[in-house]
């Protein structure tokens, strides 16, 4: 039973997914300050215990890959664990994202967790939060796909613990196509590009759809 079928379901709901975004942030905090730490042996070896009894925790029920979380809705676009934007994941700087008209805006400051070069951002990073982004705008344009190219120019080391405006817009729509463009930016200074993006985003067929997705879409009208 879940938040759509339960009585008490959407109240529920509503505190599962309070409760996965505290935890996220929880986490996120976590991991920049088990980067940013200097603190001696002693207190990382306490953490360790701590951080394992949590793991403890959570681990007594989990679900595996063929199942979608209780806490997403794919059809209203809830995805709390997602690597980029969700307020769940320990992983999302999180990115924020804004449709305004045409235009995907996205907001986020990287930690020191994602350093490459010292004191900037990890190439790795730029091309994900690109990806997220163009995939954002292609799927806003009304024909939503999956990246099959991602082409990534970096002009500028993108500098960590600084708030960052990204930007992208669909440029093509060729059949099953779409490109979209994009950049990152500083909030401060978002007329010069440091990483600029195109990516070629292509629809699935229903067939494609079925075979990629139909374990995860059965398990989800199973638990509804
Ligand atoms: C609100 C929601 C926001 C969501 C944002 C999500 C952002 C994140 C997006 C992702 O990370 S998606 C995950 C990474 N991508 C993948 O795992 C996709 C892997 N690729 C595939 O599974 C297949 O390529 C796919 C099922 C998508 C398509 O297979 P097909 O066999 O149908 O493709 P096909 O080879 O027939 O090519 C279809 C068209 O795309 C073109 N194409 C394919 N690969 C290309 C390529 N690499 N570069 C340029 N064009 C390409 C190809 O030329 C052709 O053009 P035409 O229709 O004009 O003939």
């Amino acid at each position: 039973m879940n938040g759509r079928t339960d009585p008490a379901g959407p109240a529920r709901l509503r505190r599962r997914r309070r409760a996965v975004s505290d935890l996220g942030d929880a986490l996120r905090a976590l991991v920049e300050l088990a980067t940013a730490t200097e603190a001696p042996a002693d207190d990382l070896e306490r953490a360790t215990e701590s951080v394992r009894a949590a793991a403890a925790l959570l681990g007594g029920r989990v679900r595996d890959r063929s199942s979608l979380p209780s806490t997403d809705d794919l059809l209203d676009g809830v995805r709390m664990y997602n690597p980029v934007t969700g307020s769940g994941s320990a992983l999302a700087p999180p990115l924020h994202i804004e449709q305004a008209g045409d235009l995907t805006i996205g907001t986020c400051t990287l930690g020191l967790a994602f350093e490459g070069p010292p004191s900037y951002a990890h190439g790795g990073m730029s091309a994900l939060l690109l990806d997220q982004l163009l995939g954002y705008a292609v799927s806003a344009s009304g024909h939503p796909g999956m990246t099959v190219r991602l082409d990534t120019s970096y002009r500028a080391p993108v500098p960590l613990q600084t708030p960052l405006r990204l930007t992208a817009r669909v440029t093509a729509i060729d059949g099953r196509r779409v490109t979209a463009s994009g950049a990152i930016a500083t909030a401060a200074e978002p007329d010069t590009v440091l990483v600029a993006a195109t990516g070629t985003f292509v629809a699935l067929s229903a067939d494609q759809a079925r075979r990629l997705f139909g374990a995860v879409w059965d398990s989800g009208s199973r638990a509804g």
